[in-house]
């Protein structure tokens, strides 16, 4: 069977990289190619939307997606988990999201990694790099990370003087510190404090290629998953999470 595919962003560097996919896949077939200038209803008849656009334009996009009987793979940044939860409630039965914070498998296991390192240490904060011409900050992996450490501990994590404007933006009680750079593509530290020694878990995307598998990983299985899932963890097969995330979303993994 052939999946029909909207793409939202496909001017952009991501979506057009999807696009892209999805025309050399024999069993995907591009039914519509989205810009800002695109009516949504352009998307109707499509079994998937992948929406890689600004959060803004996202909100509506996956709630006309959803309203309209499309399963949806959200790769936007900016999908935080009361903005998941939010979502849930509204859900239309039957439908399936997959929130998709990162499209890469290393990133996917650094940022698991992370949760795990995360129960053994109280001091924790993330550095994220990434290319110049990226529009939001913090990174929604980033974001996504410090999530996933707060939700497997037992315990909140309270970095000191985060009041000082240098101590980066606070996300589930950790420090983010975003770096906007030329030649980079995209870079993540989560750096973890203990007593007289640090712990480092660091992940590089050298080229948008890391993104490949997990675009088309996403898109054939996103129909399978009614409901919301987050991340690729499970898809990928990494690990089995279960239970309930920050924010009420059903399944967990980064
Ligand atoms: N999950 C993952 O692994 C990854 C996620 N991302 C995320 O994907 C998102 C896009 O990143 P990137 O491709 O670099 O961004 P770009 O700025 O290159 O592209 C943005 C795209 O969104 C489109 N757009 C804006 N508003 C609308 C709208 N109302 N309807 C339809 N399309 C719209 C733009 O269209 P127009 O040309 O008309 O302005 C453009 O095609 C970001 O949130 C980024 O963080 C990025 C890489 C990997
Ligand atoms: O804008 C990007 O480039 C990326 N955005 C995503 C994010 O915000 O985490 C994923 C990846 O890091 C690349």
């Amino acid at each position: 069977m052939t999946i029909a595919v909207a793409v939202a962003g496909a001017t952009g560097r991501l979506g057009s990289q999807i696009a892209r996919l999805v025309e050399a896949a024999e069993d995907l077939h591009l039914h519509a190619a989205m810009d800002s200038s695109t009516p949504l209803e352009s998307m109707q008849g499509a079994d998937v939307l992948v929406d890689a656009t600004h959060y803004e334009a996202s909100k509506t996009l996956v709630r006309y997606a959803l309203e309209n009987g499309i399963d949806t793979v959200i790769a936007t940044s900016g999908w935080h988990a009361d903005r998941i939860a939010s979502l849930s409630n509204d859900l239309p039965e039957g439908r399936s999201v997959l929130v998709v914070p990162n499209f890469s498998v290393g990133s996917v296991v650094a940022s698991h990694i992370a949760s795990i390192a995360g129960q053994h240490f109280d001091s924790i904060e993330i550095i994220e790099a990434h290319h110049e011409h990226k529009v939001d900050s913090p990174s929604g992996t980033a974001v996504r990370t410090a999530e996933g450490i707060a939700s497997a501990r037992n315990t909140p994590v309270a970095a000191n003087n985060v009041d000082q404007d240098a101590r980066g933006q606070v996300v589930a009680g950790i420090p983010i510190h975003s770096l906007r750079l030329r030649g980079v593509v995209a870079d993540q530290q989560v750096i973890l404090g203990g007593v007289g020694e640090t712990v480092t878990i660091r992940h590089e995307t050298l080229s948008p290629s890391a993104y490949d598998l997990g675009i088309g990983l996403a898109i054939r299985r996103v129909s399978a998953r009614p409901g919301i899932t987050v991340g690729l963890g499970e898809l990928l097969g990494l690990w089995t999470v279960s239970g309930t995330a920050a924010g009420g979303t059903t399944k967990e993994s980064v």
